[in-house]
C-alpha cells in the first residue's frame, strides 16, 4: 500500500467581501489530492483536501519541500498496520522532518491541507465516514449524530446597506440556522452599533448573534467596543485585538465577561497552549477556534486537543474555524462543540454536503467513505479537476 502521487492547484475564492483587516479580493487557495495504490469499486482511492479561506494558496510549499518528503520515503514506512491502512502520524513526521520548531506561518497550512488528504483516503481505504473512523478509534465507539453550527457572514462589501445585512441575516434563519455572525471593525463604532442593532432586529435576541473584529483592534478599541457591546448580551465577541496579544487578550477579560472567541490564527499546539496559559481565556464560558486545515491537519489537532484537557478545557469548548467538511467530522468524531459555517461564502468550499438541511442549528454528516466531499456536488466537481 503506498501513495503513488499528490497533486495540488491553485484555485481562486475571490469575492469582493472584507473584513476589519483583509479583503478576499484576490483570495486563493489550494487543492490537494492524494492518490494511492490502493483499489476500492475498481478505482483507486484518491484523498482529497484544502485550506480554509484567510490564507493563500500554497503550492511552492507543497512542491518544494512537503510533497516530495512523501514520494520519496519508504512506502513501507507510512503504512498502519494494525488498521491495514495509511498512517496519518508517518506521514506527518516525513513531511516535517528537518523542519525547525516555532514560527507557525504559511507552512503549517501547506501541511494541513495535505493531511486533509491523507485523512479522507485514510477513512476511504476503510471504508467509512471520517467522523466514524475518529470516533471509533479515539472516542469508544459514539459519536454525536448532528453537530450544532452557525452562519457566518455579514462582511462589508461595497453597496451592502442595513437592509441587505438583514435580508442575509434573515435568509439564513431561514435555512435552519439559529445563530449567525457579522463582522465589526472596519468602520467607526458607532457605525457598527447600527449595523448590530439592525441584525438583532432580524435575529431578536443577542444570544444568537456572535461579532468578530478579525484582530483589528488595539485595547483601547477593544475595551471601548466591549462596553458598547456588553448590553447586547452577545453569542461571542470574537478576534478583538491580534491572534499572539494574549496580554491584550487577557486584559480584555477584564472589561468584558460575555463570552469572547479566539484562535482561527493560532497554528499549533505550542501557541493554542500559550494562549491558554497566557490569554485569559475562560473555560466555563469563551470558545476556542483552531482550524486544523491552516494548522498542521488532524494529526497536529489532537494534540491541540490534548493540551487543553491537560490545562481544564473541555473539548467542547471549541468551535472550529473554516466552515469545512473536515471540521464538522473532526466536531462530530472528536466530539467539539459545534463548526462554522459560511452558507453563502467561500464557495464552493463552504458549506456542507447537499441535501442535508440545517434543523435547529444542527446539521448531520452524510454517511458516504472519507470525509464527504463527493456528496457535495460543486465542491467534488472542483477537486475532480486534479485527477481528471
Ligand atoms: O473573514 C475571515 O477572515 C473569516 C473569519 O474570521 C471567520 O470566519 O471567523
Ligand atoms: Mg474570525
Amino acid at each position: 500500500m503506498r501513495i503513488v502521487d499528490i497533486r495540488e492547484k491553485t484555485v481562486s475564492i475571490a469575492s469582493p467581501i472584507a473584513n476589519a483587516y483583509i479583503d478576499f479580493s484576490k483570495m486563493t487557495c489550494s487543492t490537494v489530492a492524494v492518490v494511492t495504490d490502493v483499489v476500492r469499486d475498481g478505482r483507486p482511492v484518491v484523498g482529497f483536501g484544502f485550506n480554509s479561506n484567510g490564507r493563500y494558496g500554497q503550492g511552492a510549499l507543497m512542491r518544494e519541500r512537503f510533497i516530495p518528503r512523501v514520494l520519496e520515503a519508504d512506502a513501507a514506512g507510512l503504512v498502519d498496520e494494525v488498521n491495514d491502512n495509511l498512517d496519518p502520524f508517518a506521514i506527518w513526521r516525513t513531511m516535517m522532518t528537518n523542519e525547525k520548531p516555532g514560527g507557525h506561518g504559511e507552512r503549517s497550512v501547506a501541511v494541513g491541507t495535505i493531511d486533509m488528504a491523507v485523512w479522507d483516503a485514510v477513512a476511504k481505504i476503510a471504508g467509512v465516514p471520517l467522523y466514524r473512523l475518529l470516533a471509533d478509534r479515539y472516542r469508544n465507539g459514539v459519536a454525536d449524530r448532528t453537530v450544532w453550527v452557525y452562519a457566518a457572514g455579514g462582511y462589508y462589501y461595497p453597496g451592502k446597506d442595513q437592509s441587505k445585512l438583514k435580508d442575509e441575516m434573515r435568509s439564513y434563519l431561514d435555512r435552519g440556522y439559529r445563530v449567525v455572525k457579522m463582522k465589526i471593525g472596519a468602520v467607526p463604532l458607532e457605525e457598527d452599533l447600527r449595523r448590530i442593532e439592525a441584525v438583532l432586529e432580524v435575529v431578536g435576541s443577542g444570544d444568537r448573534l456572535a461579532v468578530d473584529a478579525n484582530g483589528r483592534f488595539d485595547l483601547e478599541t477593544a475595551v471601548a467596543y466591549a462596553r458598547a457591546l456588553k448590553p447586547y448580551g452577545l453569542f461571542w465577541y470574537e478576534e478583538a485585538g491580534d491572534p499572539l496579544d494574549y496580554a491584550l487578550q487577557a486584559e480584555l477579560a477584564e472589561h468584558y465577561d460575555g463570552p469572547m472567541a479566539t484562535g482561527e490564527n493560532l497554528f499549533s499546539h505550542q501557541d493554542a497552549r500559550n494562549l491558554l496559559r497566557h490569554g485569559g481565556m475562560r473555560p466555563d464560558r469563551d470558545y476556542l477556534q483552531f482550524d486544523c486545515a491552516l494548522s498542521y491537519g488532524l494529526v497536529e489537532y489532537m494534540r491541540t486537543l490534548e493540551v487543553m484537557e491537560g490545562l481544564g478545557w473541555s473539548s467542547r469548548r471549541v468551535v472550529p474555524h473554516g466552515g469545512h467538511q473536515m471540521s464538522l467530522n473532526i466536531a462530530a468524531g472528536l466530539h467539539l462543540g459545534g463548526n462554522e459555517s459560511y452558507p453563502d461564502v467561500f464557495q464552493p468550499f463552504g458549506g456542507f454536503a447537499d441535501g442535508v438541511p440545517v434543523e435547529d442549528g444542527h446539521v448531520a454528516l452524510p454517511d458516504v467513505p472519507g470525509v464527504g466531499f463527493e456528496a457535495k456536488a460543486a465542491l467534488y466537481e472542483t477537486l475532480r479537476e486534479l485527477v481528471d
